[in-house]
């Protein structure tokens, strides 16, 4: 150990040992206490808060069997389960050590000790317990960004939107993977909430993560987290989402979006239920709920072999297709109420309801952006409304798309490519508006444009 680092607490009965090891320790470490007494465990946790605890087997003169030794473990986890605890064990137990370290403990350093090792097991166990509350802070830091979500409000009295509630409640305490399915804007995220909201991991993190907007390159550092010197920039190391998520759930959006080799090293994260953080030597074991969403017909892609099966199995447990506003019905004179209230407090306008005509308008547009389109549609209404009353001016819904292409060109490359540019124009150049008109995620959008200009 270079710097002095950790504050270690060891439990021994045996006061020999207590004074060699604290010897051996104290000029390598931040501060050492100890205690004859495992009784006196909880005190000092409370009140030392050790990095490291190195723990006896046995305390009872003549005892053997390493029973105490597992029992004091069990009661360290309770108060902290966070706690490394290294057992400090004659040789002949090795097998029990074994055992232990499925326990929980963290390592083992036999006696007769080697010094220069049994520094290294300190040292190393520090550094654990360093990366595990750097992880539950985080943890915490997630959880309380969540206690202020609240259940989320889904509106919707259309059947479909009636029988899908009633899927959501037969979940309710189901721990299954669940896969989203629906067009953009038709609820998916709102959904994924409501799915955590009622799950027995609400209050536990929820880690939401785009796929589509996490490039190729930094897919593993975000999902899997790094070791400080990873790479030129990890001056830190840094936990991944997974590792984050762990304990709760993880919702992963755009899943549609995963290249092949991300799919794999997802598949592999699933499958083993452990990451290994970037530049790391040691797994990481992990158990997270994952929800995932996309607006890509994902069975479609598998079929075209775009998507992997195997992901595709582990992922979609429960499958869940959220309808597109055009087939709710009456929903969409609903959500327009509801959104008419909350953008008349929000804008502080007194508008009370919507014109007749203007209802028909809005039921008879197809809604390509779904509730989101609407959403704007409302906030806009209400801005540039004059009124009590929203009429069909105030709305200014977009053209159907047209369908048919021109007989003349057929190309594909250049029909993508055109509507590319009509929609960036449309779009006055933003790029998360032009990705919503083409149906597709920004980072889809930025690949396509470099596709195009290295031409
Ligand atoms: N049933 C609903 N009731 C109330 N608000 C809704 C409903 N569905 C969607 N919304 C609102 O519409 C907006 C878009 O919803 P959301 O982001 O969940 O859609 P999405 O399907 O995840 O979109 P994308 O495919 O772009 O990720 C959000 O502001 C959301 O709160």
């Amino acid at each position: 150990m270079t710097t002095k680092q950790g504050k270690i607490l060891i439990v021994d009965d045996n006061e020999d040992i207590l004074f060699a090891l604290n010897l051996l320790l104290q000029p390598h470490v931040e501060k050492v206490k100890v205690t004859t007494q495992p009784e006196r465990i909880a005190h000092f946790i409370e009140t030392f808060a050790p990095d490291v605890i190195l723990l006896d087997m046995n305390f009872t003169k003549d005892a053997d069997s390493g029973h105490e030794g597992f029992f004091w473990l069990k009661k360290i986890k309770e108060t902290d389960s966070d706690a490394v605890v290294i057992f400090v064990t004659a040789y002949s137990d090795t097998e029990k050590a074994v055992q232990a370290i499925k326990a929980g403990a963290t390592d083992f350093i036999p006696k007769p000790w080697a010094k220069d090792k049994l520094l290294a097991t300190v040292a190393s166990g520090v550094e654990l317990r360093r990366k595990r509350t750097e992880v539950s802070q985080l943890k915490k830091q997630v959880a309380a960004l969540e206690s202020n979500l609240s259940f989320p409000e889904v509106i919707g009295e259309s059947q479909v939107m009636q029988s899908l509630f009633e899927t959501i409640d037969k979940l309710k305490n189901a721990d299954a993977n669940i896969l989203i399915l629906g067009e953009n804007g038709t609820g998916k995220d709102l959904i994924a909430n409501l799915l955590y909201c009622c799950s027995p991991r609400a209050g536990k993190p929820f880690v939401h993560i785009d796929l589509g907007a996490i490039p190729e390159t930094l897919f593993e550092s975000e999902l899997f987290g790094y070791e400080k010197g990873a790479f030129t920039d990890a001056k830190k190391e840094k936990a991944g989402r997974f590792e984050i998520a762990s304990g709760g759930t993880l919702f992963l959006d755009e899943i549609g979006n995963l290249t092949p080799a991300t799919q794999m090293k997802l598949l592999t994260a699933i499958e083993k239920q452990q990451i290994m953080r970037l530049g790391g030597t040691s797994p990481i074991h992990i158990n997270v709920r994952l929800l995932c969403a996309t607006n890509v017909d994902i069975h479609e892609m598998v079929a075209r072999s775009y998507f992997r099966q195997d992901l595709l199995y582990r992922i979609n447990t429960i499958e869940l297709h959220i309808p597109p506003l055009r087939e709710r019905g009456k929903d969409i004179e609903l959500l327009a109420g509801h959104f008419l209230h909350r953008f008349a407090k929000k804008y502080k306008k007194d508008i009370r309801c919507i014109s007749t005509s203007a209802l028909r308008k809005l039921n008879a547009y197809n809604w390509p952006g779904n509730v989101r389109e609407l959403q704007h549609a409302m906030e806009r209404a209400v801005i540039l409304a004059s009124g009590y009353t929203l009429s069909a001016d105030d709305f200014m819904l977009k053209p159907a798309p047209v369908r048919k292409t021109k007989s003349e060109n057929l190309n594909l490359e250049e029909l993508e490519q055109s509507a590319i540019e009509k929609a960036l124009e449309q779009a006055d150049g933003n790029m998360n508006q032009a990705a919503e008109l083409l149906g597709i995620s920004r980072f889809t959008l930025y690949r396509k444009i470099d596709k195009y200009k290295q031409r």
